[in-house]
């Protein structure tokens, strides 16, 4: 449904997107994850057509789509069913139709009892779920969101995430941006931006079995973040509050170097086990493949 060929966008002499070929089926969530900075808006408002690429071509197969763009684009002083009635009617559609497709949608969302509810006084999982509600309103076969869930609270996030779903399930395509890798693991398809660059692209699974090396996961009586930093045989290092997962090449070999590393130290071993590699743990070493 979408196509983009060696799309880039250059502001001055920052390459913001460089030469990205993506492939967007019909029925995809196609996630876009990255950190800050590394192109991800840049590319969605190529797509969308709001910004014109300095290179490279987009095909956008199908009639519409709906966008939901960063940030919050409503507005504050209408009700909810005001906003939802404003959109509706940019597309030129019957009072009738809005309410029976945003009736519809709200109870999707859960946000049937709050229709007369100002924006401003929603809470940011709801301010998400209104912005998309609006998207839908032209029921769109394909649907761009810009990081709908940036700084949501988790529990909306995941209810948010289960709201994609079930619409990619009655036939939606999804294209979706997400700084979350957790929210990554819920793609079909996953396209790892870095620097403007699409470094990888593939479904979760096919790019965990792609994975070259093995993660060591290690709990000890310290929280250093940099203390494996360094290590032989220790390729990256990840730390996760309570535990540390390496990226190692010789599982065994760096096994032993680290329980002698850490008894030098005098640091207590609580475990030291492989585990098998997280998308976080894949896109640190994907994103120091970059030569910055
Ligand atoms: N209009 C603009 N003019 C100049 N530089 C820009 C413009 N828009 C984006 N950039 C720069 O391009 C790079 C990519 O930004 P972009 O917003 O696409 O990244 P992102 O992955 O979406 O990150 P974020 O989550 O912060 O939006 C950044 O370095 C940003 O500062």
């Amino acid at each position: 449904m979408i196509i983009t060929e060696k799309l880039s966008k250059e502001f001055g002499t920052l390459a913001a997107v460089s030469n990205v070929s993506i492939h967007v089926q019909m029925g995809d969530v196609f996630g876009l994850v990255g950190p800050d900075g590394a192109g991800k808006t840049t590319l969605i408002r190529m797509i969308c057509g709001l910004i014109t690429p300095t290179g490279g071509k987009v095909k956008l197969l199908g009639e519409s789509f709906g966008y939901m763009p960063q940030k919050f684009s409503l507005y504050g002083d209408l009700t909810v069913m005001e906003n939802i009635n404003f959109f509706g009617a940019m597309y030129r559609l019957k009072g009738e139709v809005i309410k029976e497709r945003a009736d519809e949608i709200l109870e999707i969302t859960n946000m049937l009892a709050f229709k007369d509810r100002f924006a401003d006084n929603l809470s940011g999982g709801m301010k998400q779920k209104l912005a998309l509600t609006c998207a839908l309103i032209s029921r769109p076969r394909l649907l761009v969101l810009d990081e709908p869930t940036f700084g949501v609270d988790p529990e909306s996030r995941k209810e948010f995430w289960k709201i994609l779903y079930q619409l990619n399930k009655d036939g939606m395509t999804i294209l979706v941006s997400t700084p979350y890798m957790d929210e990554a693991e819920l793609c079909k398809k996953v396209g790892f931006m870095d620097n403007g660059k699409m470094v990888a692209v593939d479904s979760p699974s096919k790019l965990k079995r792609s994975f070259p090396y093995s993660i060591l996961e290690v709990k000890a009586a310290t929280r250093e973040p940099g203390i494996f930093q360094g290590v032989k045989g220790v390729v990256d290092a990840g730390f996760f509050g309570d535990k540390y997962h390496l990226v190692v090449e010789d599982l065994q070999g760096t096994r032993e170097i680290l329980i002698s590393f850490l008894r030098d130290r005098g640091v207590e071993i609580f475990s030291i086990k492989e585990t098998s590699p997280t998308m976080e743990d894949l896109f640190i070493s994907l994103a120091e493949k970059e030569v910055y």
